[in-house]
């Protein structure tokens, strides 16, 4: 049964109770749930998922971070928590705790061994998705980070039928390909009337080590096109970088990394927290 009372999208849906398919966990406290999404893999949902967070919580917030890449579940390395278990009672699942405070929740923390894949049919992982919701003890929190799978299908589905999403981060890349894949997800949103709070475009260009000059990495770069035609606004551009490839080290807790990312997303950050502010 769906309780308003506990729901991050109270009084902003449009829902009634009795039509609402989501079902909350009265124990949690969610004020805010943000999916971050592509539609195409690879292109750095799961790094900017953890990036973010970082910077939310260093900020002073309290932050969750939910692992829907069910199949290909990336935040426990990228927190150095691979090697942390999932605790739980028939109802409630503990989620696992990085140094700075982030809740996290991913399959890999249920598993014996994270090599072991999950050879799962589309329904179950669907009810596993939901469980990560209705079970998880998130307990109060400023924001929900969901890491999304690639793709439009079953679970990034589930995540907005049964999961009160109040936005969804796109993440893209510069390539034509991908940005035709993205504004599917994009659309997917529409489709589902969920906001798209805008657009980080990751692996723009590189920097030059030795003297700083911006070298772009593609010649048919149609960003402004595919914000114009999809009326999203641009929220960072991101290099690749060394930093980022190697996010997942312990050192990566250190402040000059983290000087580091706040200076890349220091804008993107502002923004989200105002959307977040006056959902
Ligand atoms: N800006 C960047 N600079 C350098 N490497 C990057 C950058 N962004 C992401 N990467 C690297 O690219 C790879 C894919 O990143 P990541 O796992 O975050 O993508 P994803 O979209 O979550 O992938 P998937 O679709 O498989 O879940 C990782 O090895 C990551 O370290």
């Amino acid at each position: 049964m769906s309780d308003c009372n506990s729901c991050p999208s109270r009084g902003s849906c449009g829902k009634d109770e009795n039509s609402c398919g989501v079902v909350n966990n009265p124990n949690n406290k969610i004020k805010y749930v943000m999916a971050v999404m592509s539609g195409k893999g690879g292109v750095g949902k799961s790094s900017l998922t953890v990036m973010l967070a970082r910077l939310f919580q260093r900020s002073g917030m309290q932050v969750g971070i939910m692992d829907a890449d069910m199949t290909g579940p990336s935040i426990p390395r990228l927190l150095a928590l691979e090697k942390e278990k999932a605790y739980g009672t028939n109802d409630a699942i503990q989620p696992v705790i990085d140094k700075d405070g982030i809740k996290t929740m991913s399959l890999n923390y249920l598993m014996d061994d994270e090599n072991q894949p999950v050879v799962w049919r589309g329904p179950i992982i669907a009810n596993a998705v939901k469980q990560f919701w209705t079970d998880v003890v998130w307990g109060e929190l400023d924001v929900l980070l969901i890491d999304m799978p690639p793709g439009t299908g079953d679970v990034p589905l589930t995540v907005m039928q049964s999961i009160p999403v109040n936005g969804v981060l796109m993440i893209s890349t510069p390539q034509p390909m991908v940005s035709m894949i993205v504004s599917k997800a994009i659309n997917m949103c529409k489709e589902m009337k969920i906001d798209v709070l805008g657009v980080i475009e990751n692996m723009s260009y590189i920097s030059c080590p030795d003297c700083g000059k911006r070298i772009e990495l593609h010649h048919h770069k149609n960003t402004e096109h595919f914000l114009k035609e999809n009326d999203l606004m641009l929220l960072a551009e991101l290099p690749m970088t060394d930093v980022i490839a190697n996010l997942r080290d312990e050192d990566n807790y250190s402040d000059a990394v983290l000087k580091e990312i706040e200076q890349l997303l220091s804008e993107a950050v502002a923004v989200l927290k105002d959307k977040m502010n006056h959902k």
